[in-house]
């Protein structure tokens, strides 16, 4: 039986170890609020829509800034996969990342603060939470076991206790909740101001709704299934980048038995979008989810599937095959599923790919700017 590991937060910023992925068509200055935890990391910036609008970042961080131009100079004819005019562009940044996590977050969410007043380090929190196990396949009641003063109740499995390694840390979020367009519309005024005080592992075989917004992973361990789909500009859907990452990358993390956690911590949504021009972008989207999800809950990925790009690939192969029938775009979406892993491994080689090709291509990605 292991030791349980008793974790506290990481003294120092591990600024190696992670960089912080942030989309943006309107404006940075939200980072002023986030200097003091954001400070000592690198920024990666995805700029989506009109490349010649110049966005300020505000002066003192370390930071690469991509725009529309860069990827499809960057990534080429492979650019087709990323969306534009689509939050989801922000899975760029996963691909041009060299550390070993990545935290993404939208620029009209701000710094929280806990019950007692206090400022909410999300990078902390999300550290903690990627770097101790997860209990998927039997649930602890008092919630994550290896937090200060909690641990496996009675009759835990101690078979069980090491837990798995965790690849998704999903966050939330005060003020504004993350609602679809539908409940936007009828609840135009409600707001979280739920505070509740917990992290738990999702359990195997249940899905969730992941929101981008907060978000942190581990990209050695589930990055290729970080993709966040064709959305936005010239696709007939919107405003599900997140939802179809999120559906991938838990069935892939159950089928690698890894962990994914949600709940601490929070952070403050300001902006409410507006819920009509949601209801157009993801309408499409509230209807095939009926389909898409029990296509997810009832699929087995074969054993040789090892690893998250190779659980990827077969993924794309039986969307393609079990879904074109909900619309031509399946098609083009689960292409463009594939392109990504291309990309992907162009970046990232496979372990197995030749070091010399694999230098060569990785060292072809001049960033736009950094200071
Ligand atoms: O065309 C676009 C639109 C937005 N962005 C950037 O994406 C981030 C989210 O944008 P926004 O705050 O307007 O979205 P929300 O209505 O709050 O909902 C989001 O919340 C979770 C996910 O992030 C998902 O994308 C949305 O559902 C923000 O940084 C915008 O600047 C963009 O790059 N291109
Ligand atoms: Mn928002």
């Amino acid at each position: 039986m292991a030791p349980k590991q008793v974790n506290s937060f990481p003294s120092v910023p591990l600024k190696d170890e992670l960089d912080i992925v942030i989309p943006t068509i309107r404006s940075l200055d939200f980072l002023e609020v986030w200097r003091p935890f954001f400070e000592p990391y690198h920024l990666i910036i995805v700029q989506d829509g009109d490349p010649t609008k110049v966005i300020k970042v505000p002066d003192g961080f370390d930071y690469d800034l991509y725009n529309r131009n860069d990827i499809n100079r960057i990534l080429g004819p492979k650019a087709s996969c990323i969306s534009f005019k689509d939050g989801g562009c922000r899975c760029f940044g996963f691909l041009v990342s060299k550390k070993k996590y990545i935290y993404t977050v939208d620029d009209d969410c701000f710094v929280a603060k806990d019950p007692n007043g206090k400022d909410i380090n999300t990078v902390e929190q999300h550290l903690l939470n990627l770097k101790t196990p997860s209990t998927p396949f039997f649930f602890n009641t008092l919630y994550d076991p290896y937090r200060e003063g909690a641990d496996f109740v009675r009759g835990y499995p101690f078979s069980l206790r090491e837990g798995v390694p965790t690849a998704v840390s999903h966050g939330l979020w005060l003020n504004i909740p993350d609602y679809d367009a539908p409940t936007q519309l009828v609840k135009p005024l409600e707001r979280n101001t739920r505070y509740v005080d917990a992290v738990m592992t999702i359990p195997k075989g249940a899905f969730y709704p992941m929101c981008a917004m907060n978000l942190a992973f581990d990209r050695e361990l589930i990055g290729p299934a970080m993709y966040f789909g064709l959305m936005g500009d010239g696709q007939p859907i919107s405003r599900y980048d997140d939802m179809l990452a999120g559906w991938c990358s838990k069935l892939i993390c159950d089928h690698l038995n890894l962990g994914v956690k949600t709940g601490l911590p929070y952070l403050w949504h300001s902006k409410a979008s507006n819920p009509f021009v949601n209801l157009k972008k993801e309408y499409k989207g509230l209807f095939w989810q009926e389909e898409i999800i029990p296509f997810f809950q009832t699929l087995t990925l074969p054993k040789e599937c090892d690893t998250a790009a190779k659980c990827y690939v077969e993924l794309a192969k039986l969307i393609k095959e079990k879904l074109n029938h909900i619309d031509p775009y399946i098609v083009r979406l689960a292409d463009a599923m594939i392109t990504w892993i291309d990309a992907w491994e162009d970046f990232n080689p496979p372990a197995e790919a030749v070091p010399a090709v694999a230098n060569a291509k990785k060292d072809a990605v001049p960033p736009k700017k950094s200071k």
